[in-house]
């Protein structure tokens, strides 16, 4: 197969919402999980779609479409268009929002080999992703929220790699967003999702975060990706299929009842559960130690109040797990992760906000001890973004750090695709785990 040759930047341009002569909505206050989530930086994810034509075919029938779409979209998801800010009024109140006058930066680039191999399972080097997703820098008062690149890979495909700071909304504002801009490419208007909610009324607030002013690391976020380029990490894809997720969900479930214990086994639970034990078996960390895992939940529907699906901004709050090495490594380490996490999903019932004043400190304590992480989610159907051109071949979230994981649908049908990235040699050891765990589950 051809290797990926390099990324030539062929066009940067800004795109502006289509706003027609109504006036600049109104900007929106951080909440208490905007601020909360400020930290984690930006994330992208790549879409790649097959398009065998030149570049000459893409740039006269695709480019001006994805643009006048993406003008659309922008103009009902209008603070990605703009920055983050600190209110003119009050400097201890953060604020997202679009003045009128602010862009998108929509990069076009092209490479001319390596479609192929880019949007395959096996490891490929994270760099080599990382160079078909913007990396806009964060300085002064330009605090970009998002940005937009697409690479045509002549005669093979194209990617959409979207861009967007996590102080703006969280995965499933953001997949809400593509999707619209994907359907107002394919039909000319968004004919779907629902339009975006911005009404944060609903939000408690019981930390009192308003600002990002006040969190260390906030400042750095929107640029340490740009300096860190991963140079020796590569990255994966594992699936999950409907017959892995049975017999892993009947062998715990087994476990379960054998140990008189009960909890919801669901498919994320024993995916979580599964990876984190190849993980902590590719680490070989020490036995007596104690293993941390942090996932986050959607709070949408578990705020005293609940909010619809349709809020757009940070709606989500990190849930943590911690278990002994020891047990997760062992016979039935496997049960001893979902039992945790299935617990963890459990408490959920009491509100997401159960526990928030220790929530800082905790999320702090988990970080130090290099938990396993987790982005995305099945729930977000990401195969069904459709520009015109068909569903994708492959998606990606670039991830260039060991340990933190992704999860969404299949793109093959009922399962999961499982992503992460490790230095080569760990790769090939949790390559091996993930693969030989499966054949020894019972049918
Ligand atoms: C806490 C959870 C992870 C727990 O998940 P679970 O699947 O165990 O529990 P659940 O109650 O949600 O679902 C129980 C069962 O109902 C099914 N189910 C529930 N809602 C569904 C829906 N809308 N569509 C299809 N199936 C659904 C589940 O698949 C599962 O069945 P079955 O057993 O068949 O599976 C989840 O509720 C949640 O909040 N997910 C969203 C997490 C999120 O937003 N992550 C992104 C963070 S931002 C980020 O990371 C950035 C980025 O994404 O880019």
């Amino acid at each position: 197969m051809e290797s990926a040759g390099e990324v030539r930047v062929l066009e940067q341009s800004r795109i502006f919402p289509t706003m027609g002569s109504a006036a600049a909505p109104p900007s929106l206050p951080l909440t208490f999980f905007d601020v909360l989530w400020s930290t984690a930086g930006p994330f992208r994810r790549l879409f790649f779609y097959e398009f065998p034509h030149p570049t000459a075919v893409f740039a006269d029938s695709v480019l001006p479409k994805l643009k006048s779409s993406l003008s659309l979209a922008l103009a009902r998801f209008y603070p990605l268009a703009g920055n983050l800010r600190c209110s003119v009024s009050h400097d201890d109140v953060s604020e997202v929002g679009w003045t009128g006058g602010e862009s998108l930066s929509f990069v076009l680039a092209e490479c001319d080999s390596g479609f192929h191999e880019l949007s395959g399972d096996y490891a490929r080097d994270v760099y080599k992703l990382q160079r078909l997703a913007p990396r806009p820098i964060w300085s002064g008062a330009a605090k970009p929220l998002s940005a937009v690149q697409v690479t045509v890979f002549p005669d093979q495909g194209f990617t959409v790699g979207v861009w967007v700071h996590h102080v703006a909304c969280d995965g499933s504002s953001f997949t809400r967003f593509v999707k619209s801009w994907a359907s107002a490419c394919r039909a000319g208007e968004i004919v779907e999702p629902a339009a975006p909610l911005f009404d944060r009324t609903a939000i408690p607030n019981p930390l009192q975060l308003r600002s990002v002013n006040f969190i260390p690391g906030y400042e750095s976020s929107g640029t340490r990706e740009a300096s860190t380029l991963a140079s020796n990490l590569v990255t994966a894809t594992f699936a999950l299929g409907q017959d892995h997720l049975r017999r892993l969900k009947c062998w715990v479930m087994a476990k379960a009842g054998e140990r008189n214990t009960t909890f919801h086994c669901s498919t994320v639970v024993v995916t979580y559960a599964y990876v984190w034990v190849c993980l902590m078996k590719t680490l070989g960390d020490a036995g007596d130690e104690t293993a941390h895992f942090t996932f986050t939940a959607d709070a949408r529907g578990r705020l005293p109040s609940p909010v619809p699906e349709t809020y757009f901004g940070n709606c989500i709050v990190p849930c943590f797990v911690e278990v002994k090495v020891s047990d997760l490594v062992g016979e039935d380490g496997i049960f001893a992760a979902s039992e945790a996490i299935g617990k963890a999903i459990e408490d959920l019932k009491h509100g997401a906000l159960k526990g928030v004043h220790g929530m800082c400190e905790r999320w702090h304590h988990a970080t130090q001890k290099l938990p396993m992480t987790l982005a995305g989610s099945p729930k977000f159907k990401v195969y069904d973004t459709d520009f015109g051109w068909g569903r994708p071949v492959k998606v990606e979230i670039v991830m260039h750090r060991s340990r933190a994981v992704w999860l969404q649908e299949s793109r093959r049908g009922v399962g999961v695709e499982i992503g992460l990235s490790f230095e080569q040699h760990q790769m090939d050891v949790f390559e091996r785990h993930f693969l030989s765990g499966l054949k020894l589950l019972p049918e």
